[in-house]
Formats: structure tokens, C-alpha cells, sequence
């Protein structure tokens, strides 16, 4: 029976590995980490991420060939393929802080490795990584002089959240990067069999690892480009008259643009995007091209402009101040069907109503107050850190208050702020809601979801992003 251990029981991790077991029952797989809670969530019936569909696959495996723990050392060392999928945070500081990616984490895992292995082994780098981390890693690994061979592949993973175990049941290719010699070959092929349980053939990609490291980063800044795009645009739809949904639908009817991905927001957040652009500019930079770096910098200045300029909107369009007033933030999730807030857009927008000392009341439905209190507190790219490795939150913001319901969030509130585009926000009572307010009353949609005519036939003073502007907001002082 192969043997399968995967060293981080993350949002990746875990997902990824559950699939495997369900898909492949001849292959027995664990997922390891340093993290106690962690582990113990997933060996319980509240499981430590909210993923639609999770629960059924972990169910139907976990305890036939599907097994969580954290003897680290055990697993990797009874393994046939080691898959490593560790944090690979932004570096805070010292060489490259801001931008490199740090490999600290990564480096432990492969010490691990190179440590307790005694038989030859496949290591498979899941995490995202800097181009050419695996010739780092194969140092590390090859200098344990007990004999003993490694194979590195780079096999990224593309999921989305929120739609993970659809993304990893129907992946649009799964890519395998190895050396291009037999071993190497072989390595790649060992892989692929795993993949080949349910993925057809040729939706495997194979290539050489450096191919496979940059494709990654290349993948998600094409994405994240092409909504820096849009919400550029979305600036010049408000400013002209324009409606974004309009030009996207447009524009992405051109069979080589695409429709998809082009829904304008507040701004992508995640814990992927911004981080490996960083990446990326960072490995430009090294590699003494600034004009690329400076071209995939723009992807990411944009999105802050974005942030901001939703700000700027709430406050200009309140005469100007938010002090003291009540806004309702619905969503604090980076997207819906998840409840990760990893760089979410709220954070941003939240610091910027708070920095105008707003009151707010935040509701969403997947986000616990302790995550929240956190968020607002925590130094930039802290969160990346495995949890127990996270500073707690000792002071709470006491503007802040998080309820369970869109209702009590909206009550008596001068304005509300949708930030992400959960179902249950298109389908609220919204003339109740318009009771229970502050008059003027304002809705300010960073996800396009509402009904705008609807609402301001209701009374509602509404901003979408990229729409024509109310008459209301079109007299308002320029913003920037
Ligand atoms: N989240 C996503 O949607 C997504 C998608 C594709 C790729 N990625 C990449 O996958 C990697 C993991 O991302 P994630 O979202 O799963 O992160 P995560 O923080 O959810 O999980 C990482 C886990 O690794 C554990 N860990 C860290 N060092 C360890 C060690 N030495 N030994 C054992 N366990 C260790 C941590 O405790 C943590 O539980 C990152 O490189 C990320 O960029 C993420
Ligand atoms: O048209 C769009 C699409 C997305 N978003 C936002 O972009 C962010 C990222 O969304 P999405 O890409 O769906 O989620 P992630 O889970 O961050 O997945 C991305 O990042 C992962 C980690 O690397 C990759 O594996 C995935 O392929 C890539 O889509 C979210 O804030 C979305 O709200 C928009 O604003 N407009």
C-alpha cells in the first residue's frame, strides 16, 4: 500500500489530502502538523475550516485511510510521498521583508524530512514557493550522507476557497514539475498514478520544476490582474457614466478574454494574491528586472486603491465624517462560502472607518468575534503564521461590536457596508431594514450583489461599485 504523508493541515492540507484518501482507498495517507488544536479539530466533528462538502469526504475517510496527527515524525518516516504544505509567509523582516517569501517554516518541514527519513522518498513541494526553492530544498535534503535518495516535485495547488472540493474533484489540470532525468521521471509518474485515480490524463501537466514553481505565481497574478483591471475600469465607469457590469459582460464575451473573473469589488483579498505577487516582484527584483517587478506592483497598488476609495466614498458621501456614527458591516470573509478573513478586503476598509472613528457593528456569518478583534489588532502578515505561532488578542477595539444577525448589525445605523457577497445579504428584508435606520440612510455594495434600483426606491442613498451614482453622491466632494 502507498504510503502518503502531509506535512501541514491547512486550508490546502487538509482538503487536498482528504480527496486523495477518497479518491484513492488503495493509498493510506496522513496529514501532520505542529499545530494541537488543529489536529484535534480535525479528528472532531468541527472541523478547523468551513468548506462546503468537507465534512462528507473527511467523514466518509478519516479512520479507514485518512488520518490526522501530529507525530510528525512517524508519518514521514513510514511515507512513500511526503507533500509538504506549509506556510510560506510574507517575510516581516530582514532581507527581502515585505516581499520575499519566508521560507522558515518550509526549511523545519525538510529538516524533518532529512532527519527521521531512512528509506527513499518522494517529496512534494504543495506550498507556493519562490522559483527554484526545490534546488534549496534538495540541499537540504541531500546532505543528511545517510544514502538515502530524494525525488522533489513541485505539484501546486490551484484550489479556490470556498470551492475546494469541487475544484479538487474537477481540476482544470493538475501540474507535476520534476527533474528531467529517469529518476526524476519516475518520481513524476509515482505522482501521477496517485492523480490518475480521478483526474483524466490529460489534465496532467507535466513539466520541469522551475516551469511548475513559476506557473503558480504566474496563474494567480493573471487572476488578480485581471481584477486589478476591472476595478480600474470601475473608477472610470463611475466617473463617466458607465456600469462595469455592462463593460465586463462586454468585454468577456470576446472568447479570448473569457467572462469569468470579472466581477468588480472592493478589492481581492485571500492569502494567496497579494502574497505571491510580492513573491514574484521580489524574485524580479533578484533577477535584475525592476520594469517587470514595477509592472506586477500595479496589480497590487491598485487593489489598496481600490480599498481606499471605497473609504473615501462612505465618509464623502456622510457629509464628510463618520465620527461617532453606527455603519453595519455585513461580510468580514475575503469571499463567501468561507470563513477565512487571510487579507480580506473588511480588514482595510474597517481600519479606514475606524481611523475616521466610526462605531461598527459587524456581522458575518461564518467569522467569530475572537477572529475579528484579532484581525483589527494584528501587525500586516502576521496571520500567516501557523496559529499557535499568532499573537493573541489582548486589547479589542471598542468602536467594534460583532452580532449574529444582519438586522441587529443594521439597526439604527447611519450606514451599511456589504463587503462580501454572501447569498443571504441579496435576500434580506431591506424596507425593514430602512425602518430601523438612521435617516439618511446609506447602503454602500462592494460586491455589486443588492438590487440598487430597488433600494432607493425603498429610500436608500446606494453606492455600488463601478454603477452610474446617485445624484446624491454625484454633488459630493471629489475623491481620490
Ligand atoms: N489557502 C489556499 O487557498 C491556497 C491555495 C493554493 C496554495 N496555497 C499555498 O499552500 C500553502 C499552505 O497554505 P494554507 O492556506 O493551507 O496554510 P495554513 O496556514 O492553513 O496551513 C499551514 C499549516 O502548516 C502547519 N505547519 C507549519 N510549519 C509546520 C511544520 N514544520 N511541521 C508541521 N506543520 C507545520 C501550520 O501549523 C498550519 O496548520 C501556502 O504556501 C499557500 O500559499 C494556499
Ligand atoms: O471576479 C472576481 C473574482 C474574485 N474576486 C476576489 O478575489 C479574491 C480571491 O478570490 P478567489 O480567487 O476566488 O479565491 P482564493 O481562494 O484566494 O483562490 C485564489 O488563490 C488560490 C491560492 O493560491 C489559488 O489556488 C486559486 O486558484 C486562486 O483563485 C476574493 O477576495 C474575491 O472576492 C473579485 O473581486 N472579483
Amino acid at each position: 500500500m502507498v504510503k502518503i504523508c502531509c506535512i501541514g493541515a491547512g486550508y490546502v492540507g487538509g482538503p487536498t489530502m482528504a480527496v486523495i484518501a477518497l479518491k484513492c482507498p488503495s493509498v493510506e495517507v496522513a496529514v501532520v502538523d505542529i499545530s494541537v488544536p488543529r489536529i484535534n479539530a480535525w479528528n472532531s466533528d468541527q472541523l478547523p475550516i468551513y468548506e462546503p462538502g468537507l465534512d462528507d469526504v473527511v467523514k466518509e475517510c478519516r479512520g479507514r485511510n485518512l488520518f490526522f496527527s501530529t507525530d510528525v515524525e512517524k508519518h514521514v518516516s513510514e511515507a512513500d510521498i511526503v507533500f509538504v504544505s506549509v506556510n510560506t509567509p510574507t517575510k516581516t523582516q530582514g532581507l527581502g521583508a515585505g516581499k520575499a517569501a519566508d521560507l522558515t517554516y518550509w526549511e523545519s518541514a525538510a529538516r524533518v524530512i532529512a532527519d527521521v527519513s531512512k528509506s527513499n522518498k518522494i517529496v512534494v513541494e504543495k506550498s507556493t514557493v519562490p522559483v527554484k526553492t526545490a534546488e534549496a530544498i534538495e540541499k537540504i535534503l541531500t546532505h543528511n550522507s545517510k544514502g538515502i535518495k530524494f525525488q522533489i516535485l513541485s505539484n501546486p495547488e490551484f484550489l479556490a476557497e470556498g470551492t475546494a472540493i469541487k475544484d479538487l474533484f474537477n481540476p482544470d489540470r493538475v501540474l507535476i514539475g520534476g527533474r528531467e532525468t529517469p529518476e526524476g521521471q519516475k518520481a513524476i509518474q509515482a505522482l501521477k498514478d496517485v492523480y490518475a485515480h480521478w483526474v483524466p490524463e490529460d489534465r496532467i501537466l507535466t513539466t520541469n520544476l522551475w516551469s511548475a514553481e513559476l506557473s503558480k505565481l504566474a496563474a494567480n497574478a493573471f487572476l488578480a490582474q485581471r481584477i486589478s483591471s476591472v476595478n480600474a475600469m470601475s473608477a472610470l465607469c463611475e466617473a463617466t457614466g458607465a456600469n462595469i457590469s455592462q463593460v465586463a459582460y462586454a468585454v468577456g464575451t470576446d472568447s479570448r478574454i473569457g467572462p469569468k473573473f470579472l466581477n468588480g469589488s472592493v478589492g481581492f483579498g485571500g492569502s494567496c494574491f497579494q502574497k505571491d505577487i510580492l513573491n514574484l516582484v521580489y524574485i524580479c527584483e533578484c533577477n535584475g528586472l525592476p520594469e517587470v517587478a514595477e509592472y506586477w506592483k500595479q496589480v497590487i497598488k491598485i487593489n489598496d486603491y481600490q480599498k481606499s476609495r471605497f473609504v473615501n466614498r462612505v465618509v464623502a458621501s456622510m457629509f464628510n465624517t463618520v465620527s461617532s456614527k453606527k455603519i453595519a458591516i455585513l461580510g468580514f470573509a475575503f469571499k463567501k462560502d468561507t470563513g477565512d478573513t487571510r487579507e480580506t478586503p473588511a480588514i482595510d476598509v474597517c481600519k479606514g472607518l475606524l481611523g475616521d472613528k466610526a462605531r461598527l457593528s459587524i456581522y458575518d456569518p461564518q467569522v467569530t468575534e475572537d477572529q475579528i478583534q484579532r484581525d483589527l489588532t494584528m501587525k500586516k502578515f502576521d496571520w500567516d503564521h501557523p496559529l499557535h505561532l499568532q499573537p493573541m488578542s489582548p486589547t479589542t477595539v471598542k468602536q467594534v461590536t460583532v452580532v449574529w444577525d444582519a438586522y441587529e448589525a443594521t439597526k439604527d445605523a447611519h450606514g451599511i457596508c456589504i463587503l462580501t457577497e454572501w447569498d443571504e445579504f441579496k435576500s434580506l428584508d431591506y424596507q425593514r431594514i430602512y425602518e430601523g435606520m438612521q435617516k439618511p440612510a446609506f447602503v454602500f455594495d462592494g460586491r455589486n450583489i443588492v438590487d440598487a434600483e430597488k433600494l432607493r426606491e425603498i429610500g436608500f442613498i446606494v453606492y455600488a461599485i463601478g454603477k452610474p451614482l446617485d445624484a446624491w453622491l454625484k454633488d459630493m466632494p471629489a475623491i481620490a
